[in-house]
C-alpha cells in the first residue's frame, strides 16, 4: 500500500514472531476497535492522552505537528461522548499525524471516512465533549486494559493493532 519502510509489516506476521514474548515489551490491542478512516494501515511512534469526556488535550495535539505519530486516546471507553469528530481528525491528517486511535468515540463519520488518517475508534457517537482543559498528555494510560506510554510503537492494521516498547519496522 506504501512505499514508507515503516508500513513494511503485517500485525499477524509480528504476532507470529513475538506470541511467545513473556517480557511485556509486545502487546497486543483487543480488536474491539472500529475502523473510520481511509487509511486502514498505519504505525508510528505514540503520543498518549488521557481524559475523560472532554478532548482539550486532543484539539491541542492535532493541532500540533505530528511527525508520524500515532496519537493514543484513554478515554475511559466513554460510550457517552466523542472525543475526535472531522475538524481534529482534518487537523490530524493535515499535520501530518499517522494515526488516532480513541479507547471511546468518534462522530462525523462521513467526513473521518474520506481522510488519509488511521482513525480507530470503539463506536460512533453524535454528542460532543466538554472542553474545559481537563485530561493529560504524556503520561502512561492502559486502552482496552492494555498499558501504552509516549514513545511506544503502535502498528495497525486490517487484522488489527500491537503496541511495542520499541520500533519492529525493518529499516532496510
Ligand atoms: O470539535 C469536537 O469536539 C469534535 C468535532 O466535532 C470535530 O472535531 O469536528
Amino acid at each position: 500500500m506504501s512505499s514508507l519502510p515503516h508500513l513494511d509489516f503485517s500485525t499477524c506476521d509480528l504476532c507470529d514472531e513475538y506470541k511467545a514474548d513473556e517480557s511485556g515489551t509486545f502487546r497486543y490491542v483487543p480488536t474491539v476497535f472500529q475502523n473510520y478512516g481511509a487509511r486502514e494501515k498505519f504505525a508510528g511512534p505514540v503520543l498518549t492522552i488521557k481524559c475523560c469526556e472532554d478532548n482539550s488535550h486532543v484539539k491541542q495535539a492535532v493541532e500540533s505537528e505530528g511527525h508520524g505519530r500515532v496519537l493514543v486516546v484513554d478515554g475511559g471507553a466513554s460510550m457517552r461522548k466523542a472525543l475526535l469528530g472531522g475538524n481534529l481528525a482534518a487537523a490530524a491528517q493535515r499535520n501530518g499525524w499517522a494515526g488516532v486511535v480513541i479507547d471511546g468515540c468518534a462522530r462525523d463519520a462521513a467526513e473521518l471516512a474520506v481522510l488519509d488518517l488511521g482513525i480507530r475508534a470503539l463506536a460512533l457517537n453524535p454528542m460532543p465533549t466538554q472542553r474545559a482543559l481537563q485530561g493529560q498528555t504524556g503520561l502512561p494510560v492502559f486502552i482496552q486494559g492494555v498499558r501504552v506510554q509516549t514513545g511506544d510503537w503502535l502498528y495497525a492494521d486490517a487484522d488489527g493493532m500491537v503496541i511495542s516498547s520499541q520500533a519492529l519496522h525493518r529499516v532496510s
